[in-house]
């Protein structure tokens, strides 16, 4: 595996190549496993929201949310490129949206932006690639405005819908996007929309013939229970896992098994015998 830092020409050149492999993390131990394991690119993606936080959705998490641990994974990555979600509320104008994605790159140490949205945003997503920062555009399932979109719904399913999604990913290609990410839309649009951008596409529930593929971490290792959605791929039951451990944890203090004399510190007898005249 290569060690080096991947930067934007790495990403760009893989549009003929290898697909890239893209997943979430959120935390710096979480984030090294991740970057050592060969991952092209770490998404801190907003879905922290949800598997970390506890919420129902994407919209609650914040700026400040995004930075803190956009931060912690910095720290653990080498390797791959480091993509930071805009979160909810984060683009509402040119103004707020080059504020916000110069603080995910200064203080989250980001080396790109991810913003959800199509033809609506193509213009905040330009300006902030003219400031210097590179984005990924989201276009299909964007969980941001699942409640306008009817759910965490597959889109593009019929003609109209497929159109949108076509026209949203090349408005985001036309603006400058170093990628396009499509989220829940059927494959044969997934393969088409990739066929007709020079930029990589990046696939979460958009088939195989994508640039590229990401799933949260969570649901690839099985660590999130709520839902899984039909794209998961469980890889791992870390989950069970980590309950079968914990559950032993637990025996095993009851029962005083641990700690055991090796996890313990001990003394010498004659100093336990001064140690303890003193104590009395
Ligand atoms: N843990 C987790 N994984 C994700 O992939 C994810 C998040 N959270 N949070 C933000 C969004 C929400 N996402 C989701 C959530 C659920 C479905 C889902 O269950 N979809 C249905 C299809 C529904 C339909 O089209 O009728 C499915 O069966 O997969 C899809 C995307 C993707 N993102
Ligand atoms: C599901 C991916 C694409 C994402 O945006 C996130 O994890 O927030
Ligand atoms: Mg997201």
């Amino acid at each position: 595996m290569q060690t080096r830092k991947l930067t934007i020409p790495d990403i760009s050149a893989r549009k003929q190549g290898p697909p890239l492999a893209m997943l979430t993390a959120y935390d710096y131990s979480w984030a090294r496993i991740v970057d050592r394991a060969g991952v092209d690119m770490v998404l801190v993606g907003d879905s922290l929201g949800m598997v970390m936080l506890g919420h129902t959705s994407t919209v609650p998490v914040t700026m400040d949310d995004m930075v803190h641990h956009c931060r912690a994974v910095a720290r653990g990555i080498e390797h791959a490129l480091l993509v930071a979600d805009m979160p909810f509320g984060s683009v509402r104008s040119k103004r707020q949206a080059l504020a916000n994605a110069i603080r995910l790159v200064q203080e989250g140490g980001a080396d790109a932006v991810k913003v959800e949205g199509g033809a609506e945003t193509a213009n905040i997503a330009a300006a902030i690639v003219r400031a210097g920062v590179p984005v990924q555009g989201h276009v299909g399932l964007t969980p941001q405005t699942a409640v306008s979109l009817g759910g965490f719904k597959v889109q593009g399913k019929d003609a109209t819908a497929a159109r949108k999604v076509f026209d949203d990913a090349r408005a985001l290609a036309d603006a400058g996007c170093f990628s396009v990410l499509m989220e829940a839309v059927p494959a044969p649009l997934a393969a088409e929309i990739t066929k007709s951008l020079a930029v990589p596409t990046i696939g979460i529930g958009a088939g195989n013939q994508c640039d590229g593929q990401v799933l949260v971490m969570h649901d690839l290792l099985g660590l999130y229970d709520r839902f899984v959605p039909k794209f998961v791929k469980q890889y791992a039951k870390l989950g069970e896992t980590a309950t079968a451990a914990i559950q032993d944890y637990v025996r095993d203090v009851a029962n005083r098994s641990f700690p055991a004399p090796e996890h313990s510190f001990h003394m010498k007898d004659e100093e336990l015998a001064l140690l303890l005249k003193s104590l009395r």
